[in-house]
């Protein structure tokens, strides 16, 4: 049995303070949830916010990472930083990386191979374009990416890895896929985990569907037989709004 995995990316949005507030009153409303619960937050926000949800089921997620240890990249962090201030999952590859800063499907298999080594729970993105689905190639580009990420990775790091489908044309729009337009990809993307990896990783792995996920729709996407969880941005930015995803 998968256990399911909510996660809201804040993506550059909230501050110190609003942040704490937001970990405190979700924390208290959600008791023994079932539910693995996370946030993908800024940077600045890793270490605030770990401290604010210790003892509390919240896990702190950085959205991106280096894929070297140190080193002159001015701007960037390593796995080891993120570590150091409390983060414990990290997004790789998520589109808006791939769209405005260059990140390729090399370095998303760098990130993620470092990210393991690290100590660090890796939420690793694929997903096409709008182009890409109405050229019928939803397919072939999902594969390409989802290989290319998982090349060199040992099936006991590909089980604790967690997958995120996200079409690139269903995220921010209010556009979602359909829940069975995700499962059906979802379901192509564990049947190349079990090419690659055989039944037990495939059966293993959670995957989640990402693109305009709502407390409305939630319910309905997680129903489906081969979808995990969800990795969820702007109804993630209110804590009313991520508690009702989180029980749904
Ligand atoms: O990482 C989250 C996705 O980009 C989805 O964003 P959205 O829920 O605002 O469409």
């Amino acid at each position: 049995m998968r256990k399911p995995i909510i996660a809201g990316n804040w993506k550059m949005h909230m501050t110190i303070e609003s942040g704490k507030a937001f970990v405190k009153e979700v924390a208290a409303s959600l008791g023994d949830t079932e539910v693995e619960v996370v946030l993908c937050v800024p940077f600045t926000l890793i270490q605030p916010l770990s401290t604010a949800a210790e003892g509390t089921p919240v896990k702190i997620a950085a959205q991106n990472m280096h894929y070297e240890d140190f080193g002159a990249f001015t701007g960037e962090v390593s796995a080891d930083m993120l570590k150091e201030v409390g983060a414990t999952y990290v997004v790789i590859g998520h589109s808006e990386r791939r769209q405005y800063f260059n990140e390729t499907d090399e370095t998303v298999n760098l990130k993620l191979k470092k990210a393991h080594a690290s100590g660090l729970k890796p939420i690793v993105c694929c997903g096409e374009t709008l182009e890409e689905r109405e050229a019928g190639t939803t397919e072939s580009v999902v594969k390409r990416q989802v290989e290319a990420a998982f090349e060199g990775i040992s099936p006991e790091l590909a089980a604790e890895t967690v997958v995120a489908y996200e079409p690139v044309w269903a995220i921010g729009t209010g556009r979602t896929a359909t829940a069975a337009q995700a499962q059906e990809v979802i379901a192509y993307i564990r049947s190349l985990v079990e090419a690659k990896y055989g039944d037990e990783v495939s059966e293993e792995m959670r995957i989640q569907y990402g693109g305009s996920v709502k407390p409305d729709n939630v319910e309905e996407i997680m129903n489906e037989v081969d979808i995990d969880g969800a990795l969820v941005g702007g109804a993630s930015l209110k804590p009313d709004s991520f508690l009702s995803l989180v029980n749904f």
